[in-house]
Protein backbone atom coordinates (compact mmCIF):
# COMPACT_ATOMS: atom_id res chain seq x y z
CA UNK A 1 0.00 0.00 0.00
CA UNK A 2 -0.84 2.69 -0.38
CA UNK A 3 -1.76 3.45 -4.05
CA UNK A 4 -2.04 7.11 -3.93
CA UNK A 5 -2.03 8.70 -7.84
CA UNK A 6 -2.61 6.14 -9.29
CA UNK A 7 -0.20 3.20 -10.83
CA UNK A 8 0.48 5.03 -14.29
CA UNK A 9 2.25 7.74 -12.38
CA UNK A 10 4.93 4.95 -10.44
CA UNK A 11 6.32 3.43 -13.52
CA UNK A 12 8.86 0.42 -12.35
CA UNK A 13 10.05 0.40 -15.92
CA UNK A 14 11.02 4.19 -16.19
CA UNK A 15 12.39 3.98 -12.49
CA UNK A 16 14.24 0.97 -13.38
CA UNK A 17 15.97 2.77 -16.53
CA UNK A 18 17.69 5.43 -13.45
CA UNK A 19 20.99 4.39 -12.69
CA UNK A 20 20.50 2.57 -8.73
CA UNK A 21 22.95 3.39 -5.89
CA UNK A 22 21.88 -0.12 -4.75
CA UNK A 23 22.78 -2.48 -7.93
CA UNK A 24 25.24 -4.15 -5.47
CA UNK A 25 21.87 -5.16 -3.34
CA UNK A 26 20.07 -8.30 -4.55
CA UNK A 27 18.31 -11.32 -3.23
CA UNK A 28 20.54 -13.51 -0.83
CA UNK A 29 23.76 -10.98 -0.64
CA UNK A 30 22.27 -8.41 1.97
CA UNK A 31 23.74 -8.54 5.68
CA UNK A 32 23.74 -5.82 7.98
CA UNK A 33 26.86 -5.13 9.43
CA UNK A 34 25.97 -1.99 11.64
CA UNK A 35 24.50 -1.42 14.80
CA UNK A 36 20.62 -1.34 14.51
CA UNK A 37 19.76 1.18 17.56
CA UNK A 38 20.21 5.16 17.05
CA UNK A 39 20.94 7.18 19.67
CA UNK A 40 21.68 11.11 20.11
CA UNK A 41 22.23 10.96 15.37
CA UNK A 42 24.17 8.10 15.28
CA UNK A 43 24.04 4.07 15.02
CA UNK A 44 25.19 2.47 18.64
CA UNK A 45 24.97 -0.53 20.46
CA UNK A 46 22.98 -0.96 23.30
CA UNK A 47 23.75 -0.38 26.41
CA UNK A 48 22.07 -3.36 27.83
CA UNK A 49 20.15 -6.14 26.71
CA UNK A 50 17.19 -7.75 26.96
CA UNK A 51 17.70 -10.85 24.76
CA UNK A 52 18.80 -11.06 21.06
CA UNK A 53 16.69 -11.70 17.92
CA UNK A 54 17.53 -12.58 14.24
CA UNK A 55 16.00 -10.87 11.50
CA UNK A 56 15.29 -12.45 8.00
CA UNK A 57 15.24 -12.53 4.86
CA UNK A 58 11.87 -13.89 3.72
CA UNK A 59 12.83 -14.52 -0.06
CA UNK A 60 15.00 -16.89 0.86
CA UNK A 61 15.14 -17.52 4.51
CA UNK A 62 18.61 -16.02 5.31
CA UNK A 63 19.33 -14.38 8.63
CA UNK A 64 20.77 -10.98 7.56
CA UNK A 65 20.98 -9.74 11.36
CA UNK A 66 21.36 -10.83 14.67
CA UNK A 67 21.06 -8.04 16.97
CA UNK A 68 20.38 -7.35 20.77
CA UNK A 69 17.36 -6.17 22.11
CA UNK A 70 17.96 -3.00 24.26
CA UNK A 71 17.29 -3.45 28.22
CA UNK A 72 16.11 -0.84 30.52
CA UNK A 73 19.11 1.14 31.06
CA UNK A 74 19.47 1.20 26.79
CA UNK A 75 15.98 2.61 26.59
CA UNK A 76 16.06 5.20 29.26
CA UNK A 77 19.48 6.32 26.96
CA UNK A 78 17.00 6.82 24.31
CA UNK A 79 14.37 8.45 26.00
CA UNK A 80 16.97 11.12 27.99
CA UNK A 81 18.62 11.87 24.78
CA UNK A 82 14.94 12.57 22.95
CA UNK A 83 14.11 14.37 26.48
CA UNK A 84 17.53 16.93 25.58
CA UNK A 85 16.31 17.51 22.20
CA UNK A 86 12.84 18.07 22.70
CA UNK A 87 13.71 21.02 24.76
CA UNK A 88 15.62 22.37 21.77
CA UNK A 89 12.79 21.27 18.72
CA UNK A 90 10.17 22.43 20.84
CA UNK A 91 11.73 26.37 20.46
CA UNK A 92 11.79 25.97 16.57
CA UNK A 93 9.09 28.44 15.01
CA UNK A 94 6.88 25.97 13.19
CA UNK A 95 8.78 27.23 9.44
CA UNK A 96 12.08 25.99 10.97
CA UNK A 97 10.67 22.76 11.28
CA UNK A 98 8.90 22.47 8.06
CA UNK A 99 12.17 22.95 5.94
CA UNK A 100 13.72 20.30 7.93
CA UNK A 101 10.76 18.46 7.34
CA UNK A 102 11.14 19.19 3.77
CA UNK A 103 14.28 18.03 3.51
CA UNK A 104 13.97 15.28 5.24
CA UNK A 105 10.84 14.46 2.60
CA UNK A 106 13.74 15.05 -0.30
CA UNK A 107 16.80 13.31 0.68
CA UNK A 108 13.87 9.75 1.28
CA UNK A 109 13.19 10.93 -2.40
CA UNK A 110 16.49 11.03 -3.49
CA UNK A 111 17.66 7.38 -1.88
CA UNK A 112 13.65 6.28 -2.68
CA UNK A 113 15.56 2.67 -4.66
CA UNK A 114 17.86 2.37 -1.79
CA UNK A 115 15.17 2.22 0.73
CA UNK A 116 12.28 0.10 -1.01
CA UNK A 117 15.22 -2.56 -1.77
CA UNK A 118 16.13 -2.46 2.36
CA UNK A 119 12.20 -2.94 2.47
CA UNK A 120 12.05 -5.43 0.29
CA UNK A 121 14.61 -7.48 1.33
CA UNK A 122 13.49 -7.56 5.72
CA UNK A 123 9.73 -7.73 4.79
CA UNK A 124 9.38 -9.98 1.42
CA UNK A 125 6.90 -7.33 -0.15
CA UNK A 126 7.74 -6.82 -4.04
CA UNK A 127 10.05 -3.72 -4.75
CA UNK A 128 6.98 -2.66 -6.83
CA UNK A 129 4.74 -2.11 -3.84
CA UNK A 130 7.92 -0.94 -1.80
CA UNK A 131 8.24 1.71 -3.55
CA UNK A 132 4.52 2.75 -3.01
CA UNK A 133 5.19 2.32 0.62
CA UNK A 134 8.47 5.13 0.13
CA UNK A 135 6.63 7.12 -1.64
CA UNK A 136 3.93 7.81 0.79
CA UNK A 137 6.10 7.89 3.76
CA UNK A 138 7.71 11.23 1.70
CA UNK A 139 4.79 12.01 0.83
CA UNK A 140 3.48 12.09 4.95
CA UNK A 141 6.53 14.45 5.62
CA UNK A 142 5.83 16.63 2.94
CA UNK A 143 2.12 17.45 4.52
CA UNK A 144 3.01 17.67 8.21
CA UNK A 145 5.74 20.04 6.91
CA UNK A 146 2.91 21.85 5.55
CA UNK A 147 0.84 21.77 8.78
CA UNK A 148 3.64 22.01 10.84
CA UNK A 149 4.10 25.94 9.18
CA UNK A 150 0.47 26.91 9.18
CA UNK A 151 0.22 25.22 12.74
CA UNK A 152 -1.51 28.70 15.45
CA UNK A 153 -3.92 28.67 18.24
CA UNK A 154 -6.84 30.98 18.41
CA UNK A 155 -7.64 34.58 19.80
CA UNK A 156 -10.68 35.31 22.08
CA UNK A 157 -12.00 38.44 22.91
CA UNK A 158 -12.99 39.08 26.34
CA UNK A 159 -15.04 41.86 28.11
CA UNK A 160 -13.53 44.70 28.99
CA UNK A 161 -10.76 44.25 26.55
CA UNK A 162 -9.21 41.10 28.19
CA UNK A 163 -8.81 38.45 26.19
CA UNK A 164 -7.75 34.91 25.88
CA UNK A 165 -5.59 32.80 23.48
CA UNK A 166 -4.86 29.09 22.77
CA UNK A 167 -1.43 27.95 22.21
CA UNK A 168 -1.13 24.43 20.79
CA UNK A 169 1.49 22.79 22.40
CA UNK A 170 3.75 19.52 21.61
CA UNK A 171 3.87 16.55 24.43
CA UNK A 172 7.09 15.89 25.04
CA UNK A 173 8.71 12.38 24.09
CA UNK A 174 6.48 10.34 22.28
CA UNK A 175 6.71 6.39 21.64
CA UNK A 176 6.15 4.93 18.45
CA UNK A 177 5.71 1.46 18.43
CA UNK A 178 5.55 -0.58 14.97
CA UNK A 179 4.35 -3.73 13.43
CA UNK A 180 6.16 -5.28 10.69
CA UNK A 181 4.21 -5.35 7.42
CA UNK A 182 5.26 -1.49 6.46
CA UNK A 183 8.28 -0.93 8.73
CA UNK A 184 9.62 2.80 6.95
CA UNK A 185 5.85 3.63 6.05
CA UNK A 186 4.84 3.15 10.18
CA UNK A 187 7.93 4.85 11.20
CA UNK A 188 7.34 7.80 8.53
CA UNK A 189 3.56 7.79 9.65
CA UNK A 190 3.97 8.33 13.57
CA UNK A 191 7.29 10.40 13.36
CA UNK A 192 6.15 12.86 10.79
CA UNK A 193 3.20 14.69 12.98
CA UNK A 194 4.89 14.13 16.10
CA UNK A 195 8.28 15.81 14.77
CA UNK A 196 5.65 18.65 13.05
CA UNK A 197 4.09 19.45 16.39
CA UNK A 198 7.11 19.97 18.06
CA UNK A 199 8.20 16.41 19.44
CA UNK A 200 10.54 14.35 19.88
CA UNK A 201 10.24 10.64 19.30
CA UNK A 202 11.32 6.91 20.31
CA UNK A 203 10.32 4.38 17.80
CA UNK A 204 10.56 0.47 18.34
CA UNK A 205 10.22 -1.79 15.03
CA UNK A 206 8.87 -4.85 15.15
CA UNK A 207 11.73 -7.56 15.93
CA UNK A 208 10.98 -9.20 12.58
CA UNK A 209 11.77 -5.80 10.32
CA UNK A 210 14.39 -4.06 12.73
CA UNK A 211 16.27 -2.18 9.58
CA UNK A 212 14.72 0.46 7.77
CA UNK A 213 13.68 2.99 11.07
CA UNK A 214 17.02 3.11 10.62
CA UNK A 215 17.57 4.25 6.98
CA UNK A 216 14.73 6.87 8.59
CA UNK A 217 16.52 8.21 11.66
CA UNK A 218 19.90 8.39 9.66
CA UNK A 219 18.12 10.81 7.30
CA UNK A 220 16.30 13.04 9.86
CA UNK A 221 19.61 13.91 10.72
CA UNK A 222 20.91 14.75 8.01
CA UNK A 223 18.06 17.12 6.90
CA UNK A 224 18.89 18.57 10.49
CA UNK A 225 16.72 17.76 13.47
CA UNK A 226 18.45 18.44 16.61
CA UNK A 227 20.94 14.96 17.30
CA UNK A 228 18.57 12.95 19.62
CA UNK A 229 14.68 13.83 18.25
CA UNK A 230 14.61 10.68 16.63
CA UNK A 231 15.87 7.66 18.34
CA UNK A 232 15.57 3.85 17.20
CA UNK A 233 14.88 0.91 20.25
CA UNK A 234 15.43 -2.72 18.54
CA UNK A 235 13.80 -5.25 20.61
CA UNK A 236 10.22 -7.54 21.32
CA UNK A 237 7.69 -7.20 23.69
CA UNK A 238 10.25 -6.60 26.86
CA UNK A 239 11.60 -3.49 25.63
CA UNK A 240 8.19 -1.83 24.28
CA UNK A 241 6.82 -2.73 28.02
CA UNK A 242 10.32 -0.63 29.18
CA UNK A 243 9.24 2.08 26.57
CA UNK A 244 5.73 2.06 27.60
CA UNK A 245 6.41 2.41 31.31
CA UNK A 246 8.77 4.49 31.45
CA UNK A 247 7.54 7.85 33.13
CA UNK A 248 9.41 10.56 30.80
CA UNK A 249 7.29 9.57 27.76
CA UNK A 250 4.57 11.78 27.39
CA UNK A 251 2.31 9.31 24.48
CA UNK A 252 2.62 6.31 22.79
CA UNK A 253 1.58 5.57 19.16
CA UNK A 254 1.21 1.93 18.92
CA UNK A 255 0.77 -0.35 15.26
CA UNK A 256 -0.12 -4.46 15.72
CA UNK A 257 -2.55 -7.02 17.22
CA UNK A 258 -5.55 -6.07 19.34
CA UNK A 259 -3.89 -8.53 22.28
CA UNK A 260 -0.79 -6.12 22.52
CA UNK A 261 -2.78 -2.78 21.71
CA UNK A 262 -4.70 -3.82 25.41
CA UNK A 263 -1.64 -4.36 26.79
CA UNK A 264 0.08 -1.02 25.79
CA UNK A 265 -3.47 0.68 26.95
CA UNK A 266 -2.88 -0.75 30.10
CA UNK A 267 0.33 -0.06 30.71
CA UNK A 268 -0.30 3.54 29.49
CA UNK A 269 -3.20 3.95 31.74
CA UNK A 270 -0.80 3.87 34.58
CA UNK A 271 0.84 6.70 33.59
CA UNK A 272 -2.44 8.73 32.29
CA UNK A 273 -0.49 8.50 28.54
CA UNK A 274 -2.79 9.61 25.59
CA UNK A 275 -2.07 6.70 23.26
CA UNK A 276 -3.53 5.87 19.82
CA UNK A 277 -3.65 2.33 18.97
CA UNK A 278 -3.86 1.32 15.11
CA UNK A 279 -5.17 -2.43 15.45
CA UNK A 280 -6.35 -5.41 13.84
CA UNK A 281 -9.27 -5.77 11.30
CA UNK A 282 -11.53 -7.86 9.45
CA UNK A 283 -13.13 -5.92 7.14
CA UNK A 284 -16.16 -6.30 4.70
CA UNK A 285 -16.08 -5.68 0.97
CA UNK A 286 -19.26 -5.88 -0.13
CA UNK A 287 -20.41 -5.84 -4.28
CA UNK A 288 -23.66 -5.15 -4.99
CA UNK A 289 -24.97 -6.69 -8.62
CA UNK A 290 -25.03 -3.32 -10.56
CA UNK A 291 -20.77 -2.56 -9.78
CA UNK A 292 -18.41 -2.18 -12.65
CA UNK A 293 -17.52 -5.55 -12.45
CA UNK A 294 -14.03 -5.10 -13.88
CA UNK A 295 -13.16 -2.43 -11.27
CA UNK A 296 -14.95 -4.75 -8.43
CA UNK A 297 -12.84 -7.34 -9.44
CA UNK A 298 -9.33 -5.46 -9.31
CA UNK A 299 -11.12 -3.90 -6.09
CA UNK A 300 -11.32 -7.37 -4.12
CA UNK A 301 -7.70 -8.49 -5.57
CA UNK A 302 -6.34 -4.34 -3.98
CA UNK A 303 -8.37 -5.05 -1.16
CA UNK A 304 -7.24 -9.09 -0.05
CA UNK A 305 -3.69 -9.16 -1.69
CA UNK A 306 -1.22 -6.62 -1.50
CA UNK A 307 1.81 -7.25 0.86
CA UNK A 308 0.79 -10.60 0.62
CA UNK A 309 -2.66 -10.00 2.11
CA UNK A 310 -0.85 -9.12 5.54
CA UNK A 311 -2.65 -5.54 5.60
CA UNK A 312 -4.50 -4.73 8.29
CA UNK A 313 -7.10 -2.78 6.48
CA UNK A 314 -7.78 -5.65 3.81
CA UNK A 315 -11.56 -6.21 3.00
CA UNK A 316 -11.10 -9.95 3.43
CA UNK A 317 -14.98 -10.64 3.77
CA UNK A 318 -16.01 -10.31 0.26
CA UNK A 319 -19.90 -10.15 0.42
CA UNK A 320 -21.08 -10.03 -3.27
CA UNK A 321 -25.13 -9.98 -4.24
CA UNK A 322 -26.35 -13.38 -5.94
CA UNK A 323 -27.13 -12.51 -9.13
CA UNK A 324 -23.24 -11.85 -9.70
CA UNK A 325 -21.87 -14.11 -7.12
CA UNK A 326 -20.55 -16.59 -10.39
CA UNK A 327 -19.59 -14.26 -12.85
CA UNK A 328 -17.52 -12.31 -10.13
CA UNK A 329 -15.41 -15.67 -8.67
CA UNK A 330 -15.28 -16.89 -12.02
CA UNK A 331 -13.41 -13.74 -12.55
CA UNK A 332 -11.87 -13.01 -9.40
CA UNK A 333 -10.23 -16.50 -9.47
CA UNK A 334 -8.97 -16.08 -12.92
CA UNK A 335 -6.96 -12.94 -11.90
CA UNK A 336 -5.32 -14.41 -8.78
CA UNK A 337 -4.07 -17.46 -10.67
CA UNK A 338 -2.15 -14.49 -12.90
CA UNK A 339 -0.37 -12.66 -9.82
CA UNK A 340 3.44 -13.43 -10.63
CA UNK A 341 4.90 -14.60 -7.28
CA UNK A 342 8.31 -14.95 -6.74
CA UNK A 343 11.46 -12.43 -5.81
CA UNK A 344 10.69 -10.01 -4.57
CA UNK A 345 12.96 -7.74 -6.44
CA UNK A 346 12.20 -8.36 -9.37
CA UNK A 347 10.14 -5.50 -11.22
CA UNK A 348 7.57 -8.34 -12.11
CA UNK A 349 6.91 -10.01 -8.97
CA UNK A 350 3.33 -8.88 -7.49
CA UNK A 351 3.67 -11.37 -4.47
CA UNK A 352 6.57 -12.06 -2.53
CA UNK A 353 6.86 -14.04 0.69
CA UNK A 354 5.58 -14.25 3.85
CA UNK A 355 6.99 -12.43 7.26
CA UNK A 356 8.52 -15.89 8.08
CA UNK A 357 7.96 -19.84 8.33
CA UNK A 358 5.29 -19.33 11.95
CA UNK A 359 3.15 -16.76 10.12
CA UNK A 360 3.36 -19.10 6.90
CA UNK A 361 2.37 -22.01 8.98
CA UNK A 362 -0.05 -20.37 10.72
CA UNK A 363 -1.87 -18.43 7.75
CA UNK A 364 -2.05 -22.38 5.55
CA UNK A 365 -3.45 -23.92 9.05
CA UNK A 366 -6.30 -21.06 8.67
CA UNK A 367 -7.00 -22.83 5.02
CA UNK A 368 -7.27 -25.89 6.38
CA UNK A 369 -9.69 -25.40 9.13
CA UNK A 370 -11.52 -23.17 6.60
CA UNK A 371 -11.79 -26.24 4.25
CA UNK A 372 -12.48 -28.28 7.25
CA UNK A 373 -15.46 -26.32 8.14
CA UNK A 374 -17.02 -26.65 4.64
CA UNK A 375 -15.21 -23.83 2.74
CA UNK A 376 -14.08 -24.61 -0.84
CA UNK A 377 -10.58 -23.76 -2.15
CA UNK A 378 -11.03 -21.99 -5.96
CA UNK A 379 -7.46 -21.51 -6.17
CA UNK A 380 -4.22 -21.35 -3.98
CA UNK A 381 -4.12 -21.83 0.14
CA UNK A 382 -0.84 -24.17 -0.48
CA UNK A 383 2.72 -23.82 -0.59
CA UNK A 384 4.79 -22.29 -3.56
CA UNK A 385 8.58 -23.22 -4.32
CA UNK A 386 9.66 -20.62 -6.73
CA UNK A 387 11.94 -22.47 -9.77
CA UNK A 388 14.92 -20.36 -8.98
CA UNK A 389 16.95 -22.63 -6.26
CA UNK A 390 18.19 -19.51 -4.07
CA UNK A 391 14.49 -19.07 -3.23
CA UNK A 392 13.71 -22.40 -2.05
CA UNK A 393 14.13 -21.92 1.68
CA UNK A 394 11.62 -18.85 1.50
CA UNK A 395 8.28 -18.39 2.69
CA UNK A 396 5.99 -18.52 -0.28
CA UNK A 397 2.14 -19.46 -0.54
CA UNK A 398 -0.09 -19.41 -3.43
CA UNK A 399 -3.11 -16.66 -2.76
CA UNK A 400 -6.42 -17.88 -2.16
CA UNK A 401 -9.92 -17.60 -2.81
CA UNK A 402 -12.54 -19.99 -0.63
CA UNK A 403 -16.48 -19.88 -1.34
CA UNK A 404 -19.20 -22.01 0.03
CA UNK A 405 -18.16 -19.46 3.40
CA UNK A 406 -20.64 -18.56 6.31
CA UNK A 407 -20.60 -15.86 8.38
CA UNK A 408 -19.68 -18.36 11.29
CA UNK A 409 -16.28 -20.41 9.71
CA UNK A 410 -12.80 -18.69 11.40
CA UNK A 411 -11.86 -17.73 8.06
CA UNK A 412 -14.79 -15.15 8.12
CA UNK A 413 -14.45 -14.11 11.78
CA UNK A 414 -10.48 -13.86 12.20
CA UNK A 415 -7.93 -11.66 11.01
CA UNK A 416 -5.69 -14.26 9.03
CA UNK A 417 -3.35 -11.80 7.72
CA UNK A 418 -1.92 -13.41 4.87
CA UNK A 419 -3.32 -13.52 1.16
CA UNK A 420 -6.69 -15.85 1.92
CA UNK A 421 -10.04 -14.14 0.40
CA UNK A 422 -13.46 -15.49 1.71
CA UNK A 423 -16.02 -15.15 -0.51
CA UNK A 424 -19.75 -14.91 1.08
CA UNK A 425 -23.28 -14.61 -0.53
CA UNK A 426 -25.91 -11.65 -0.39
CA UNK A 427 -29.49 -10.85 -1.38
CA UNK A 428 -30.30 -7.89 0.41
CA UNK A 429 -28.60 -4.39 1.22
CA UNK A 430 -30.33 -4.40 4.74
CA UNK A 431 -28.81 -8.08 5.14
CA UNK A 432 -25.06 -7.73 3.88
CA UNK A 433 -25.06 -4.73 6.41
CA UNK A 434 -26.14 -6.09 9.37
CA UNK A 435 -23.40 -8.78 8.37
CA UNK A 436 -20.75 -6.81 7.69
CA UNK A 437 -21.20 -5.06 10.86
CA UNK A 438 -21.46 -8.40 12.86
CA UNK A 439 -17.46 -7.87 13.79
CA UNK A 440 -15.82 -6.88 16.82
CA UNK A 441 -13.16 -5.36 14.12
CA UNK A 442 -13.89 -1.93 12.63
CA UNK A 443 -11.05 -0.74 10.86
CA UNK A 444 -11.99 -0.39 7.29
CA UNK A 445 -14.84 -1.06 4.68
CA UNK A 446 -15.89 -1.11 1.19
CA UNK A 447 -18.48 -1.12 -1.04
CA UNK A 448 -18.73 -1.56 -5.54
CA UNK A 449 -21.96 0.16 -6.70
CA UNK A 450 -23.05 2.49 -9.60
CA UNK A 451 -25.73 3.62 -7.17
CA UNK A 452 -24.34 6.88 -5.82
CA UNK A 453 -27.40 7.29 -3.44
CA UNK A 454 -26.66 3.49 -2.24
CA UNK A 455 -22.93 4.20 -1.94
CA UNK A 456 -23.80 6.71 0.90
CA UNK A 457 -26.04 5.11 2.79
CA UNK A 458 -24.12 2.00 2.81
CA UNK A 459 -21.21 3.71 4.13
CA UNK A 460 -23.21 5.97 6.37
CA UNK A 461 -24.32 2.71 8.20
CA UNK A 462 -20.80 0.72 8.11
CA UNK A 463 -19.03 0.42 11.37
CA UNK A 464 -15.83 1.13 10.07
CA UNK A 465 -12.43 4.00 10.66
CA UNK A 466 -11.93 4.06 6.81
CA UNK A 467 -14.60 3.49 3.68
CA UNK A 468 -14.41 3.31 0.40
CA UNK A 469 -16.62 3.82 -2.60
CA UNK A 470 -15.58 2.10 -5.64
CA UNK A 471 -11.99 1.21 -5.17
CA UNK A 472 -10.18 -0.32 -1.88
CA UNK A 473 -6.81 0.19 -0.10
CA UNK A 474 -5.94 3.69 -1.24
CA UNK A 475 -4.42 6.02 1.39
CA UNK A 476 -3.76 9.41 0.76
CA UNK A 477 -1.87 10.67 3.05
CA UNK A 478 -4.04 13.64 3.84
CA UNK A 479 -7.26 11.32 4.54
CA UNK A 480 -7.05 10.42 7.97
CA UNK A 481 -6.81 6.54 8.66
CA UNK A 482 -7.65 4.25 12.30
CA UNK A 483 -10.53 2.33 13.28
CA UNK A 484 -13.29 1.71 15.03
CA UNK A 485 -14.08 -0.53 17.73
CA UNK A 486 -11.70 -3.01 18.40
CA UNK A 487 -9.41 -1.88 15.72
CA UNK A 488 -8.40 1.02 17.54
CA UNK A 489 -8.69 5.03 18.77
CA UNK A 490 -6.78 7.90 17.53
CA UNK A 491 -6.08 8.37 13.72
CA UNK A 492 -2.84 9.07 11.34
CA UNK A 493 -2.50 11.29 8.79
CA UNK A 494 -4.92 14.21 7.88
CA UNK A 495 -5.06 17.43 9.74
CA UNK A 496 -7.09 15.65 12.49
CA UNK A 497 -4.05 13.93 14.13
CA UNK A 498 -2.29 17.10 14.81
CA UNK A 499 -4.65 16.69 17.52
CA UNK A 500 -3.01 13.74 18.68
CA UNK A 501 0.16 14.56 19.13
CA UNK A 502 -0.43 18.07 20.77
CA UNK A 503 -1.96 19.48 23.55
CA UNK A 504 -3.82 22.62 24.02
CA UNK A 505 -2.95 25.80 26.18
CA UNK A 506 -5.39 28.20 26.67
CA UNK A 507 -4.08 31.58 27.93
CA UNK A 508 -6.62 33.79 29.89
CA UNK A 509 -5.30 37.22 29.78
CA UNK A 510 -6.95 40.38 32.55
CA UNK A 511 -6.61 44.08 30.78
CA UNK A 512 -8.36 45.57 34.07
CA UNK A 513 -8.77 45.08 38.04
CA UNK A 514 -9.10 41.88 39.46
CA UNK A 515 -12.40 41.62 40.73
CA UNK A 516 -11.98 39.76 43.78
CA UNK A 517 -14.75 37.74 45.82
CA UNK A 518 -13.31 38.27 48.82
N1 LIG B 1 -4.39 -0.44 12.03
C1 LIG B 1 -3.19 -0.31 11.49
O1 LIG B 1 -2.81 0.77 11.05
C2 LIG B 1 -2.27 -1.51 11.39
C3 LIG B 1 -1.18 -1.44 10.55
C4 LIG B 1 -0.33 -2.54 10.45
C5 LIG B 1 -0.59 -3.70 11.19
N2 LIG B 1 -1.65 -3.73 12.00
C6 LIG B 1 -1.96 -4.95 12.78
O2 LIG B 1 -0.76 -5.47 13.32
C7 LIG B 1 -0.86 -6.89 13.47
C8 LIG B 1 0.37 -7.53 12.89
O3 LIG B 1 1.51 -6.94 13.43
P1 LIG B 1 2.40 -7.63 14.53
O4 LIG B 1 2.33 -9.11 14.40
O5 LIG B 1 3.74 -6.97 14.49
O6 LIG B 1 1.64 -7.19 15.88
P2 LIG B 1 2.11 -7.38 17.39
O7 LIG B 1 1.02 -6.82 18.21
O8 LIG B 1 2.57 -8.75 17.64
O9 LIG B 1 3.43 -6.46 17.51
C9 LIG B 1 3.41 -5.09 17.19
C10 LIG B 1 4.55 -4.40 17.92
O10 LIG B 1 4.32 -4.44 19.32
C11 LIG B 1 5.48 -4.93 19.98
N3 LIG B 1 5.03 -5.58 21.21
C12 LIG B 1 4.63 -6.86 21.36
N4 LIG B 1 4.26 -7.08 22.65
C13 LIG B 1 4.41 -5.90 23.30
C14 LIG B 1 4.18 -5.49 24.64
N5 LIG B 1 3.72 -6.32 25.58
N6 LIG B 1 4.46 -4.20 24.99
C15 LIG B 1 4.92 -3.34 24.06
N7 LIG B 1 5.17 -3.67 22.76
C16 LIG B 1 4.90 -4.94 22.39
C17 LIG B 1 6.13 -5.83 18.96
O11 LIG B 1 7.47 -6.06 19.26
C18 LIG B 1 5.91 -5.03 17.69
O12 LIG B 1 6.87 -4.00 17.57
C19 LIG B 1 -2.13 -7.28 12.75
O13 LIG B 1 -3.15 -7.49 13.67
C20 LIG B 1 -2.42 -6.05 11.89
O14 LIG B 1 -3.77 -5.92 11.55
C21 LIG B 1 -2.50 -2.66 12.14
C1 LIG C 1 0.55 1.98 8.43
C2 LIG C 1 0.13 0.93 7.49
C3 LIG C 1 -1.32 0.63 7.59
C4 LIG C 1 -1.60 -0.61 6.82
C5 LIG C 1 -2.12 -1.70 7.62
O1 LIG C 1 -1.58 -2.79 7.69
Amino acid sequence: MFLRAGLATLSPLVRSLQPSPVAAMSTGTFVVSQPLNYRGGARVEPADASGTEKAFEPATGRVIATFTCSGEKEVNLAVQNAKAAFKIWRQKSGMERCQILLEAARIIREREDEIATVECINNGKSIFEARLDIDTSWQCLEYYAGLAASMAGEHIQLPGGSFGYTRREPLGVCVGIGAWNYPFQIASWKSAPALACGNAMVFKPSPFTPVSALLLAEIYTEAGVPPGLFNVVQGGAATGQFLCQHHDVAKVSFTGSVPTGMKIMEMSAKGIKPVTLELGGKSPLIIFSDCDMNNAVKGALMANFLTQGQVCCNGTRVFVQKEILDKFTEEVVKQTQRIKIGDPLLEDTRMGPLINRPHLERVLGFVKVAKEQGAKVLCGGDIYVPEDPKLKDGYYMRPCVLTNCRDDMTCVKEEIFGPVMSILSFDTEAEVLERANDTTFGLAAGVFTRDIQRAHRVVAELQAGTCFINNYNVSPVELPFGGYKKSGFGRENGRVTIEYYSQLKTVCVEMGDVESAF
